[in-house]
């Protein structure tokens, strides 16, 4: 039988992952043979150089794209071969997003994009619910916000929404994709220290994919990848002793 994920302390999971594009001439390996799991409770980053697959391998773990080879868990559920139907249902209940741009519903204000993923999943918004997305609200600086339609927040603002939509749920796991790559230096620190909060504070589990070194230097982990593999997996590191490790993984790919 196999080792279950939660047993590992594992959240996501994937085995002897690759991924191909294409056929024949154009075949492109966007990831070859990856192994890897994110930790329960932990705050991952996920860096490499531009094409290296960082965000194929989230999207494969999020169920949003399918493997070629290889196998994918949801905790201790695997995903692998599950139809479209069944993956969206499973990402509604199971799985938080957060993404560069933002992705709240521009007809919806605050509430009504807070309250979304409840409806999508036909569960409705309980009085549990309406207590935590009020917490969130406060904690999140978004008092006040709530009837504001998107256009009319800041970007910075924006992005907390969407913090607030994917921890609403109280999801397993949250997949960010480059979630300050549109904030300038500043609100994109708050929005770090935002994500960082709910792992310490509330255990969550967040993977992000980032460029950004000083993002990364929030993370506990740092996974890096180069030409579709994990090339290293380190602890917490400074912004200059990633830089120093992304230039070399640059250097490798030219
Ligand atoms: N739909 C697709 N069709 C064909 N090739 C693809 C597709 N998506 C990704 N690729 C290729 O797979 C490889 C990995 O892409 P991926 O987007 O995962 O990299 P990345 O590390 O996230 O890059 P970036 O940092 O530039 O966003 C690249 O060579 C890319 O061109």
């Amino acid at each position: 039988m196999d080792i279950q994920s939660s047993d590992m302390g594992l959240v996501a999971r994937v085995a002897n992952l690759s991924k191909h594009y294409g056929r024949g001439d154009h075949r492109v390996t966007a990831l070859d043979d990856i192994s890897i799991g994110i930790r329960r409770g932990q705050f991952t980053a996920i860096m490499g150089p531009s094409g290296s697959g960082k965000s194929t391998l989230m999207h494969v773990m999020a169920g949003l794209d399918t493997a070629t080879e290889g196998r994918v868990w949801l905790g201790d559920d695997e995903i692998t071969h599950l139809g479209d139907a069944e993956l969206t249902r499973l990402r509604r209940r199971r799985i938080g997003f957060v993404f560069q741009s933002f992705n709240l519903v521009p007809t919806l204000d605050v509430m009504g994009n807070l309250r979304l993923p409840f409806e999508l999943d036909g569960r409705g918004v309980s009085a549990v619910d309406r207590e935590r997305i009020g917490a969130l609200v406060h904690a999140l600086g978004l008092s006040g916000r709530t009837s504001h339609r998107p256009h009319e927040l800041s970007g910075g603002q924006q992005q907390r929404v969407a913090i607030a939509r994917a921890l609403a749920t109280q999801p397993d796991v949250i997949f960010a994709d480059e979630p300050t790559g549109a904030l300038d230096s500043r609100t994109g620190r708050e929005v770090l220290g935002l994500l960082r909060a709910a792992v310490v504070q509330q255990g969550q589990s967040i993977a992000m994919v980032t460029h950004d070194p000083v993002a990364a230097s929030h993370a506990d982990r740092i996974l890096f990848l180069a030409d579709g593999r994990i090339v290293a997996d380190r602890g917490p590191m400074t912004p200059e002793q990633i830089s120093s490790a992304m230039l070399g993984l640059e250097a490798v790919a030219v």
